[in-house]
């Protein structure tokens, strides 16, 4: 192997001001290699106080007065801060509540019939065929309940969405048009600003999915005219598993925009349990029932930390450990036939890369057994995330060769 990689690795590691921060991390000082960041982000040492504390003092001492003291707000305090740190969303825009599968129905649901309402001819929702299944069963539901219908637009695997694309899908037939700002299995970068314009030229509302984005990538939802985005929060900001979605709505939609799930919690009035559903002001309108206040503790320790280190140093480091990764595969791992199946160019990739091999699946279960963790996607895609704030370059370049050495011993002598 080229000895020059181990010193790359370290000179990368020395000179990298975001190395401290892993540290704080749960686990950072044992040798696993973790590449599964974008899916399950890893907890920080602070939020085991964190929540012992909510247990013991909040939960076990406030009691029910808790709701009035401080957690009914909570999805609006947590969601600004997402918006501040994470989305370029300046207050009032952002909201926690529900699964991002829950949430993305409501809110393509909400728009599509919003824009059914002005106009009964638009009927099409555009998405496209390697979207995350989630989204594509979402949108093709919505159309079979609501009467519309899906106009697919073609992806390869290996890419993503083009704005080209869009602009040869969207038309006066267009409702709504639903994108991932990072494409989960290749890491295509979207070009949100320019799918946004041409979408709205053309009429049509468009929902951004910002799960493999969000925390990894700058956003800036106001200033590039996003409509509607939901986003995973268990990723790169850090909720735990199955924290809850946030979703932004931009200030413009929230008065024309109704949600399917008229709860009580997204009334006006919560505790005035009146008669009819009268829909909130501003995202309160958005959540439906109970908030889930447990699970949203967590990424208040991450998203204070990404606000302290800032989103664009976030992204160089990001964009200094997939560079990294490809250079390691090229050297390392091309040889034995394994092929990238990620943008090359560093401004169309997000936070993973995807290595495609035909041993892949097998390669996976290995991995795990011997503490490298990254997780597989169909049909032979080992998905190497690269969470900025948590990982370093030597744990890029052991898990990497470790990824080679479990192939060459997979692979059949002739
Ligand atoms: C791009 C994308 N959209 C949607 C989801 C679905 O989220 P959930 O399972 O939390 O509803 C995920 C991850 O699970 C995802 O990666
Ligand atoms: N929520 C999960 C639960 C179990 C296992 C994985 C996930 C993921 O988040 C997968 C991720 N969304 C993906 O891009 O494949």
């Amino acid at each position: 192997m080229n000895p020059d990689l181990h010193a790359t690795a370290e000179a990368l590691d020395a000179a990298d001001p975001l190395r401290p921060h892993r540290d704080l991390f749960v686990g950072a000082r044992t040798p696993l290699v973790y590449f599964d960041g974008n899916s399950l982000g890893r907890p920080l040492a602070a939020t085991v106080g964190r929540l012992e504390r909510f247990v013991r003092d909040e939960w076990g001492g406030r009691l029910i007065r808790g709701w009035d003291e401080s957690w009914m707000d909570l999805p609006f305090a947590i969601g600004d801060e997402i918006g501040r740190v994470a989305l370029g969303a300046a207050p009032g825009q952002t909201v926690i509540g529900d699964s991002t599968t829950v949430m993305l129905y409501k809110l393509i649901r909400a728009a599509f019939d919003a824009q059914a309402a002005r106009d009964p001819g638009r009927v099409e929702i555009v998405i496209g065929t390697d979207d995350f299944p989630t989204d594509r069963y979402i949108v093709e539901g919505i159309a079979a309940e609501r009467g519309g219908r899906v106009h697919w637009i073609e992806v390869d695997r290996a890419e993503g969405v083009t704005t080209e694309q869009i602009a040869g899908a969207v038309g006066e037939k267009t409702a709504v048009v639903v994108v991932s700002h990072v494409a989960y299995r290749s890491a295509h970068l979207a070009d949100a600003r320019g799918i946004t314009e041409v979408a709205r030229a053309a009429g049509a509302l468009t929902v951004w999915d910002l799960c493999h984005s969000a925390g990894a990538v700058p956003i800036h939802a106001d200033r590039w005219g996003f409509d509607i985005a939901v986003g995973c929060t268990y990723k790169y900001l850090g909720g735990g598993p199955g924290s809850p979605a946030f979703a932004y709505v931009a200030h413009r939609h929230h008065e024309t925009l109704v949600q399917p799930i008229p709860g009580w919690m997204g009334t006006a009035d919560v505790f005035s349990m009146g008669p009819h559903h009268a829909p909130a002001a501003g995202m309160r309108r958005f959540l439906s029932g109970t908030p889930p206040i447990l699970g949203m503790l967590a990424m208040e320790d991450t998203l204070a930390l990404i606000g302290d280190v800032g989103i664009d140093a976030i992204r160089e480091k990001s964009v200094e450990l997939t560079t990294f990764a490809l250079e390691v595969v090229d050297e390392e791992l091309a040889p034995l036939g394994v092929h990238v199946a990620s943008p090359a160019d560093a401004a169309a990739r997000g936070g993973h890369v995807t290595l495609g091999h035909p041993l892949m699946r097998q390669a996976t279960a290995a991995l795990w057994r011997h503490d490298v963790i990254p997780d597989y996607r169909d049909p032979e895609g080992l998905r190497i995330g690269l969470a900025p704030l948590s990982t370093s370059f030597t744990e890029t370049l052991t898990g990497l060769l470790t990824v080679r050495d479990t192939l060459v011993r997979l692979t059949p002598t002739a």
